[in-house]
């Protein structure tokens, strides 16, 4: 579990966190997605103990991280795909860091079969592409065994393949019960990755929710093609959605989703010939969120000057 509570950063003028609060649950993967500048970097930093907070406070499992006895144990991080020396091969860059933290051997082996980089364990780090650097940096983390788990923009460069063995090993982790926290400014990364999402703009907080809530939220209606489509209006009807024809098969309806249609015409055995849901995408609504934020702060900057 992770706990930011009314956590302020300044960096000489510039207000980089703004009295920023949320949590993160264990079991879950949670997106923190926000655009450039947005303060990402910096409060998963504070989170880290790499940087102090101008007030507020980070905990990870109620500590502070500098009050954690073995850091390496309770929380992992990736905040560089590129930190390992070029010149190192990947065991001895595990080696190196389960030696300093007092982790035993045995979880050199095991991380590094963990993600899949076994076969490149005596390989120099140099020779490896950027997947394989995020693999590298995601065995570093789970050295200690750690129950929370940080990403900083663990997604962006990688290709299909890289993005795919992502997604599933952060599910994986959040299914062993692990919190898991990754950053990324595009939310077309996060809409099939996370379980929950924090959306900053600013250094502030603009939504705390979960993808479903989000989903169910702006996807506002469903378009409806059926050669039957008055009996499957009736039906949807009884079922209490309200709907608007648009030609002789093609109707709107809205207050129920898509699988509820096909499930009711299926049981009324009425053939459906397109279902569309419509609405804001989640693009959209982010686009929009954070682009408000933007011009929240230029007015107060004028305001201030
Ligand atoms: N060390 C620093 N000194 C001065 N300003 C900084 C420093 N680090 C960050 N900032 C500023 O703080 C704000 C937040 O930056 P931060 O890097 O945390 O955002 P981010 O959301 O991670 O962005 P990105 O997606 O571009 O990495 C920005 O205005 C940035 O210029």
């Amino acid at each position: 579990m992770i706990l930011v509570r009314k956590l302020t950063k300044r960096y000489g003028q510039t207000l980089a966190l703004d009295n920023l609060s949320f949590e993160v649950r264990p079991g879950a993967v949670t997106g923190f997605l926000g655009p450039n500048g947005a303060g990402k970097s910096t409060a998963l930093r504070i989170i880290l103990g790499l940087h102090h907070p101008t007030s507020g406070e980070a905990l990870i499992g109620g500590r502070r991280y500098d009050r954690i006895r073995h850091p390496m144990r309770e929380v992992g991080a990736v905040l560089d795909a590129n930190a390992a020396h070029p010149g190192r091969s990947a065991v001895h860059h595990l080696a190196c860091l389960a030696r300093s933290n007092r982790i035993g051997r045995a979880r050199v082996r095991a991380v590094l079969d963990q993600v899949g980089l076994a076969d490149v364990a005596h390989k120099r780090v140099g020779g490896f592409s950027l997947g394989m650097r995020q693999r590298l940096g995601i065995a570093a983390a789970l050295l200690g065994d750690p129950a929370v788990v940080l990403l900083d923009e663990p997604i962006n460069g990688l290709d299909a393949t890289g993005i795919r063995w992502i997604r599933s090993a952060l599910r994986t982790l959040a299914a062993e019960g692990r919190t898991v926290l990754l950053s990324s400014h595009l939310m077309s990364e996060m809409a099939l990755t996370v379980d929950d999402v924090l959306i900053i703009g600013r250094g502030r907080l603009l939504a705390e929710t979960s993808m479903t809530e989000m989903r169910d939220r702006f996807e506002r209606d469903v378009l409806v093609r059926s050669p039957r489509a008055a009996d499957l209006a009736a039906v949807l009807t009884g079922l209490g959605a309200s709907v608007t024809a648009v030609e002789t098969d093609t109707f709107v309806a809205a207050g129920v989703d898509a699988p509820a249609i096909a499930a009711a015409a299926a049981a009324a055995a009425i053939p459906v010939h397109g279902l569309t849901s419509r609405g804001a995408t989640l693009e959209d609504v982010y686009l929009q969120m954070t682009g408000e934020a933007v011009e929240y702060r230029s007015t107060e900057r004028t305001a201030q000057s």
